[in-house]
């Protein structure tokens, strides 16, 4: 009997959950959660509740209705081996939208809502349509400012370039005559140089009252990263002092600028007591969750412009939410942006930059005229492999690849894992630490120390088995020992790196943050951490909130972070399966400032980089005329 023409009664929903629990498609939590939502038992409608809350726990916004496999909408067919197991509950190969849009649980002031084929809960329904909201007023916004001065601006901070059209000059055009605007663009590309001549520019349109700018990133490190970037952004461009006075140079959390509220969700700063800032600049945007976005734009006072800056092609964030590729889902490397007409003809007039014409202007995208896209890097030139290499795994370009891999580039290794070259990586990692265990051992100060230590990294794609996090830690640990760099006796002891998994809004210490454990004047060991703004914080480590060791990090985790040395293995092809693809692999390359070692079958390599991950959202579509 096929799955599909069952009589939808004999079905042992039974024995169909219990599988699916065995499986670990679901957990109990999940079964009793759908139960409470839907209560007239296991119907289609409980098994497309389950289908939204497993979306869910993968970090999708919604479960995009049309395209359920009904065949088998669990993926049980990759692990069950017996066929004749049923893989589907459904009673039919469709769910019927007018039935479901009248459920009980569905609607406003529900738990769930509909919108167009998209099945939502209601908390992030709310946060996708406030944010296109917002994103919608600040896209529409007028900017009022003298045009003339703006033009002479642009040509003193863009002198005439040897490229056909200067895109930074582009991109800061558009962020001055626009309310909102995107900036995105691969590691070097300048989005930190455009930012800071766009500051500096908007400074001085507006000398009469200088503007209150703050500069924000999703992470502690991320905000160091742009402070210091910053700082050396404004330095390259020998503003006068009192015009390079009006540039911020600290960078700090979202988090932090919001106002905690210890154990709540909730932030001081939001609708009703907005931020005091003119403009606001947000770094690494594509690592900012869905809920965190709503919560900052809705924070934002009514006349504040926004940027966002991010690489639009790395991971996305951790929580829920596409925001930053969502928004730059139609730019394709190697093509202009598909501005407007007119847009186009304010770019010619203020920035003398003739822009192509682009085959479809007709973009039905609100905010297609609030993206501007940077593509050449000023870090990595053709001399450098690791740029070569992100740009070949981004394109998913296997013979750029093979040419890569192939030409012998001083800054990138490639290794093919076998067991010589995993032991081999463990003592170059052991090597790499011996820096900053020395620096303790002679005494050097914490910025030092703290600096040689973030100076390599080894990343890994998972977390558990022999190329996970866990069993390398165990093994480069076990490796110091013998080189009698660590005494690792006890849970704590001196050189131990850690990461933070868990926010302690009390102590300010947060996911993510690394600290060393070193040992005070009096012998006592203590957890260092040096934060945002480049200060030392030291804790008792009995005080530190849940942590792991960090001699080895996922890549997920190093989103935000560079390394001079960056190192990344991947599993072999038996254990790869779909947790990689080239956002990961691509994050992980873009880690390296200087040197770039990769441990990894290439057949891995190749297969990652052909699976480009998406997660679903409506807030394109919320944001479609
Ligand atoms: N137009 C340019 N011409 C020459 N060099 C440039 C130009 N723009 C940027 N650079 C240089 O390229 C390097 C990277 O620039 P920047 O830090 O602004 O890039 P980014 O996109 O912010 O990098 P990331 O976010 O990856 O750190 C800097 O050394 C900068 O001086």
């Amino acid at each position: 009997m096929s799955q599909l023409s069952m009589d939808f009664e004999a079905f042992d929903h039974h024995s169909f959950i219990t599988l699916l629990l065995e499986y670990k498609r679901v957990g109990k939590a999940d079964i009793a959660l759908a139960k409470l939502l839907n209560q007239q038992g296991y119907d289609d409608h409980f098994y497309v509740f389950l289908l939204l809350l497993i979306a869910h726990g993968r970090q999708h916004s919604c479960l995009e209705l049309d395209s359920i496999n009904y065949q088998d909408p669990f993926e049980l067919s990759y692990a069950v081996a017996d066929r004749s197991v049923e893989l589907s509950p459904f009673s039919s190969t469709g769910i019927a939208f007018a039935a479901l849009a009248q459920h009980p649980a569905i609607g406003e002031d529900k738990p769930l809502r509909l919108y167009g084929n998209k099945l939502y809960l209601a908390r992030l329904a709310n946060y996708e349509a406030r944010l296109a909201g917002h994103f919608e007023m600040l896209a529409k916004a007028d900017v009022t400012l003298d045009e003339a001065k703006l033009s002479a601006l642009l040509a003193s901070f863009f002198p005439a370039s040897e490229e056909d059209i200067d895109w930074q000059k582009v991109a800061c055009t558009l962020a001055i005559i626009k309310r909102f605007c995107v900036i995105t663009g691969g590691p070097g590309t300048g989005k930190t140089t455009t930012v800071t001549k766009l500051l500096a520019i908007l400074q001085s349109l507006y000398n009469s009252a200088p503007l209150t700018i703050k500069l924000v990133a999703p992470t502690g490190k991320a905000a160091a990263r742009l402070s210091e970037s910053i700082i050396g952004a404004k330095a390259r461009l020998n503003l006068p002092p009192a015009l390079a006075d009006l540039l911020p140079e600290q960078a700090q959390t979202i988090h932090r600028l919001l106002g905690v509220i210890p154990n709540s969700v909730h932030y001081r700063h939001n609708q009703d007591n907005p931020l005091h800032v003119d403009v606001l600049i947000v770094d690494e945007a594509s690592m900012v969750d869905l809920s965190l976005m709503a919560k900052l734009v809705d924070a934002l006072p009514k006349h504040a412009r926004l940027i966002l800056l991010g690489d639009k092609d790395q991971l996305a964030s951790v929580d829920t939410g596409n925001v930053l590729s969502d928004l730059c889902e139609n730019l394709v490397l190697g093509q202009a942006p598909h501005y407007s007409q007119a847009l186009k003809a304010k770019l010619a007039e203020l920035s003398k930059q003739n822009l192509p014409e682009s085959g479809d202007t007709s973009a039905d995208f609100m905010l297609e005229d609030n993206l501007a896209f940077l593509q050449k890097s000023h870090r990595f030139d053709s001399r450098s492999g690791i740029g070569q290499l992100a740009f070949a795994v981004n394109s998913n370009n296997k013979r750029q690849l093979d040419s890569v891999l192939g030409q012998g580039y001083s800054d990138i290794q490639h290794h093919e894992l076998n067991s010589e070259t995993y032991n081999a990586l463990i003592a170059r990692a052991a090597e790499q630490y011996q820096r900053y265990l020395l620096a303790i051992h002679h005494g050097e100060s914490e910025a030092i120390i703290h600096s040689e230590f973030a100076s390599y990294q080894l990343l890994v794609a998972v977390r558990e088995g022999p190329y996970g996090v866990n069993e390398l830690n165990r093994r480069i640990e076990l490796k110091l020992s013998q080189m009698g760099l660590v005494q690792p006796t006890g849970r704590f002891y001196v050189g131990m790196p850690i990461m933070i998994t868990q926010n302690d809004y009390q102590l300010k210490l947060f996911n993510g943050d690394i600290g060393i454990i070193l040992s005070d004047e009096q012998g006592e060991l203590q957890a260092s951490f040096i934060d945002e703004q480049g200060c030392v914080r030291r804790f008792y480590p009995a005080r530190l909130p849940s942590f792991d060791r960090v001699y080895v990090m996922t890549i997920h985790k190093s989103q935000g972070s560079e390394f001079a040395y960056t190192a990344m293995i991947l599993p072999p092809i038996q254990r790869a399966q779909q947790g990689i693809n080239r956002q990961l692999i691509y994050t992980g390359i873009t880690r390296a400032k200087q040197q770039f070692e990769l441990v990894a079958q290439y057949k891995v390599l190749v297969q990652g980089m052909n699976r480009s991950v998406s997660r679903s959202s409506g807030l394109r579509s919320r944001l479609s005329n």
